[in-house]
């Protein structure tokens, strides 16, 4: 195969570098022709992924480095299968997937142990992302750590930031149109998740959530200053737990109204702080194909 190997050096704490040569080595020994695609900058794997002619694309980075894949493959009628390498901090993708953190590990899997599922891909107005959209209490911290404490600190930085949210009142008046209904309230954190994992938790409670069902799964919290803290903390810390004043919604589409004109609210997507205010969110079914373990394979597909 013609496989385009795109790797984020800069991505988790640079072990990409030191691996390269084993990647292209093993992939090489299989008979596949390797193209090495290396970013320099944000939107360079996008780039990459709009102009592949490739059979496969390998990808080499955190969950960043694989959503600007995938929205560049999404750009494209005809698009390459995904083998997924995570060098990143956190690899929420990665480990939906089945996909070790070990690199020798993860090439195995692509060359000799793993399945090529087809799975969903959500978009969020025009920007596409791989397994989580959010806004309100913790999702900033996600993009407002900075690389170099990420490199230096990992989930650690996350965690401080998170802390520090806590001096912030999320108050968010909405109207959500979904395929079950409407719900209009003010709510204080919107999850919006493909699969079953977010923020370096996994939710053994959604274990119903597949990843290519066609339809997105959201977790609402209504504000509700203190005890919802308490409520959200416990959802994270008991595998996805919805109390009373949370919402367990499954729809094929959601569309967010932000109820005034003044309003400030960012979206993060897989990571990154993309769109602003009201939103409307799709599900593209099984719009990409990606290599998975084979327990992945049976129990999240
Ligand atoms: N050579 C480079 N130098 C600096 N930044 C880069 C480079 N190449 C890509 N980037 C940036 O790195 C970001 C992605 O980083 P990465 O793949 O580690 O994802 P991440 O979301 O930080 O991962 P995780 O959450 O799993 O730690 C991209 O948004 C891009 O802007």
């Amino acid at each position: 195969m013609r496989v385009g190997f795109i790797y984020n050096p800069e991505s988790g704490s640079g072990k990409i570098e030191r691996n390269s040569k084993y990647i292209v080595d093993a992939f090489t020994a299989k008979g596949h022709v390797i193209d090495i695609l290396k970013t320099k900058k944000t939107l360079d794997a996008k780039r990459y992924a709009i102009e592949s002619d490739h059979d496969m694309l390998l990808v080499a980075g955190g969950d960043g480095t694989l959503n600007e894949v995938v929205n560049g493959l999404m750009t494209k009628e005809k698009r390459p299968k995904i083998a997924y390498i995570p060098t990143g901090t956190v690899n929420d993708v990665a480990h939906m997937l089945g996909i070790s953190m070990n690199v020798k590990k993860a090439v195995k899997l692509i060359l000799e142990t793993g399945e090529v599922k087809k799975m969903d891909v959500s978009k969020i107005n025009d920007t596409y992302f791989t397994y989580a959209a959010a806004t309100g209490r913790f999702t900033k911290a996600s993009y407002d750590v900075k690389r170099k404490d990420k490199k230096r600190f990992g989930i650690l930085a996350y965690i401080v930031r998170g802390i520090t949210d806590l001096l912030f009142d999320y108050k968010m008046p909405m109207k959500i149109t979904y395929d079950g209904g409407v719900l209009e309230k003010t709510f204080t954190l919107l999850l919006f998740l493909n699969g079953p994992r977010v923020g370096g938790r996994n939710l053994y409670l959604m274990k119903k959530s597949k990843l290519n069902d066609g339809k997105i799964e959201a977790r609402i919290f209504e504000h509700r200053r203190f005890w919802m803290l308490i409520k959200i903390l416990t959802f994270f810390a008991i595998g996805g737990l919805v109390m009373r004043g949370g919402h367990r919604l499954t729809s094929s589409f959601y569309e967010i109204e932000v109820e005034h004109d003044q309003a400030d609210i960012d979206w993060n997507t897989d990571g990154e702080k993309t769109e602003k205010n009201s939103v409307r969110i799709d599900v593209i079914q099984e719009a990409i194909e990606i290599y998975v373990s084979k327990r992945a394979a049976k129990y999240i597909f």
